[in-house]
This record gives C-alpha cells, sequence and structure tokens, in this order.
C-alpha cells in the first residue's frame, strides 16, 4: 500500500497584505488570527507576503541545480567541516531516535555571514560564522543571499504581529534579536517508493526547537498532527508560505502556543524539494516566559535560559557527528 494521508484544508491561510501599509485595525486582526492558529494548531500559512514569486522559483531552480551536483562535490562542503555547521548535509545525517535508518533527505544550510572578527565568532559562539558555498555555482549564492535577507525581513515583520497577538508592544522581540540565528535550510527528499514505516521517513516526526519557521515546498509531502492522532497533508500552495512555531516559542510563551509534530514523507514518486527559514534570537538572548502569559491561572513554567546553550544541546541531539565528536565538531 502507497503511503496515503488524510489532505485537509484545517490550517488557516492568513492574508498579510495589511502588514505592508494596512491599517492598524486589520494588522490587530492579523495578529488575533496567528495567536488563535499558535494556540491550537500551532501552523498556519500567509499569503500576498511581499516575497516576490520570481525569487521563490529562481530559489527552487539553483537548490535543484545545487543537489544534482555529484555527492562527492557536495561533501566538500559537508557541515560536519564546519565549525559552524554550515553547508551540505547527506541522506541519513539527521536521525531522530527511534528511526533506525536515518532521515531520507539531503539539505544544505546557511545563516547570516559573520567576518571572522566578529566577536561571537572570535568567542567561538557555536553557529556563529561565515557560511560555506558550492564551487562553480555563482547563480546559487547570489540567489540564497538574496533569498535569506528578505526572508529575515518578512520574519521579523511577522514577529512583530506575534508580540501583539500576546499583548506586547511591536517591538518587544527586537532587543532579543540584534544578531539573530537566521538559518536557511534547502532540503530534497528523493522519492519514497512502498511502505513507509517508522525506521525511516523522509523527515521524522518532531517539532522544531526554534522560534518560527517560514517553509516553501514544491510539492505536497509535509504532514503534521492532528488533534485526533492522524496525520494531515499540508496542501500545497505556490504563493503561500507554511509558518510554524517551534519549542522555544512555546516555552517563551509558557506553553499558551503549541509547537505541534510534523514530518515529511516524500511518497509522490517524484523528488521533492523544500526551503525551510528558521528565524532564531541572539545567542546571548535570555528567554523567560513572557509576563503576558503568566498568570495566577498559569505559573510559569520555566526556568530563564540562554538561547545559544539551549540550542547547542538541541543541535547535539539530532545531529550524528556531533553525538560522536562533539568536541571535535565545536573546535575543528
Ligand atoms: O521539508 C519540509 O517540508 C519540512 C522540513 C522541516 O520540518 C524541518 O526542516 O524542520
Ligand atoms: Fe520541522
Amino acid at each position: 500500500m502507497p503511503h496515503q494521508a488524510a489532505s485537509s484544508p484545517s490550517i488557516p491561510t492568513i492574508d498579510i497584505a495589511p502588514l505592508f501599509g494596512g491599517n492598524q485595525r486589520d494588522v490587530d486582526h492579523i495578529a488575533e488570527s496567528i495567536a488563535d492558529a499558535c494556540k491550537t494548531v500551532g501552523f498556519f500559512t500567509v499569503v500576498n507576503h511581499g516575497i516576490a514569486p520570481a525569487l521563490i522559483d529562481s530559489m527552487f531552480q539553483e537548490s535543484k541545480n545545487f543537489f544534482a551536483r555529484p555527492l562527492t562535490e557536495k561533501m566538500s562542503i559537508s557541515n560536519d567541516k564546519s565549525p559552524h555547521m554550515r553547508g551540505y548535509f547527506p541522506v541519513g545525517a539527521e536521525t531522530p531516535e527511534y528511526e533506525a535508518k536515518g532521515d531520507l533527505k539531503e539539505g544544505f544550510d546557511m545563516c547570516s555571514d559573520l567576518p571572522p572578527d566578529d566577536p561571537d565568532v572570535l568567542a567561538g559562539a557555536t553557529l556563529h560564522g561565515p557560511n560555506v558555498w558550492p564551487p562553480g555555482l555563482p547563480g546559487f549564492k547570489r540567489t540564497m543571499t538574496e533569498y535569506h535577507a528578505q526572508m529575515l525581513h518578512l520574519s521579523r515583520r511577522l514577529l512583530a504581529v506575534f508580540a501583539r497577538g500576546l499583548g506586547k508592544p511591536d517591538d518587544f522581540f527586537d532587543d532579543k534579536l540584534t544578531k539573530p540565528l537566521a538559518q536557511l535550510r534547502l532540503l530534497h527528499y528523493p522519492p519514497q517508493h512502498g511502505p513507509v514505516s517508522r525506521e525511516q521517513m523522509g523527515c521524522g516526526e518532531h517539532t522544531d526547537y526554534g522560534t518560527i519557521a517560514l517553509l516553501s515546498q514544491d510539492i505536497e509531502g509535509l504532514e503534521i498532527l492532528a488533534k485526533d492522532g492522524s496525520w494531515i497533508t499540508v496542501q500545497q500552495n505556490p504563493a503561500a508560505f507554511i509558518v510554524n512555531i517551534g519549542d522555544l516559542m512555546a516555552r517563551w510563551t509558557n506553553d499558551r502556543y503549541v509547537a505541534n509534530l510534523h514530518r515529511v514523507i516524500n511518497a509522490s514518486g517524484r523528488d521533492r524539494y523544500s526551503a525551510a527559514f528558521f528565524l532564531d534570537p541572539d545567542y546571548h538572548a535570555k528567554i523567560e516566559c513572557i509576563d503576558t502569559c503568566v498568570s495566577a491561572d498559569a505559573p510559569g513554567k520555566y526556568a530563564p535560559i540562554i538561547f545559544g546553550e539551549y540550542a547547542e544541546a538541541k543541535l547535539d541531539a539530532t545531529f550524528q557527528f556531533r553525538q560522536a565528536e562533539p568536541a571535535a565538531a565545536v573546535s575543528a
């Protein structure tokens, strides 16, 4: 039996055009819609987000060109060689605990490009450093740099509306994101044939560890866990980004918001490509339950943490090479 999951429109679609010059009542309405989605399913999609379709098309085209290169060439920029975890990772590199064979996906990671004399880079803060780029693909670097910059702008704008939905001023998150961890992850999922089990999926079930993620997919494959325990496919809409929150946002909101389990199964018979943009705080940002989410009925559940330390622990639990040789991976 080929893999099948119900397709459901139950994830709300939010038109965010008013964020770019609309009136305040419309922005309030968006803030409420986002808050509702985050309290229930932890996922929503946004349309009229202002990112040009031509840039999204170029991003996918350059991503396909890169993943089509020979494995040896891609491995020359593998992320276990980068002290900052930039570059390529092959099929099987990311492994949820229960998954015997490792995810059936390969990827490429880039973040904000920091020079070697940046104070955090000098101090050895994990994930802070320069990007690495595939040889001989100048259009790839140009396109991904532009896409990353525009996604950073969009996700900051979204966080301002998140703040409003949490009863905080629009600039609430700004001083925690002065030098944010902003990661673009390109993914390629080869087709998976036959029955699919928990031994191997395109991307095993997980919650994201961070704040918010904005995803673009070229064909369906992303599934999220519904309240009744079934998995529902997120319908493909090329004009939309799929937005979800991660564990850090759940923690920050004292569990008012839900970080939902999701996974990817590519049973389409075709290659699938996606691009996930993750916006997270500064390495040194202190994350403590937001006061509007704490009350006599909902006392604060979580002690304050430093984001960078939290992120390091999460990465160690996900990447095999960090589990095997954490010291070498950090200091190489
Ligand atoms: O490729 C996708 O659709 C989702 C990827 C994902 O969930 C992730 O990278 O955290
Ligand atoms: Fe995810």
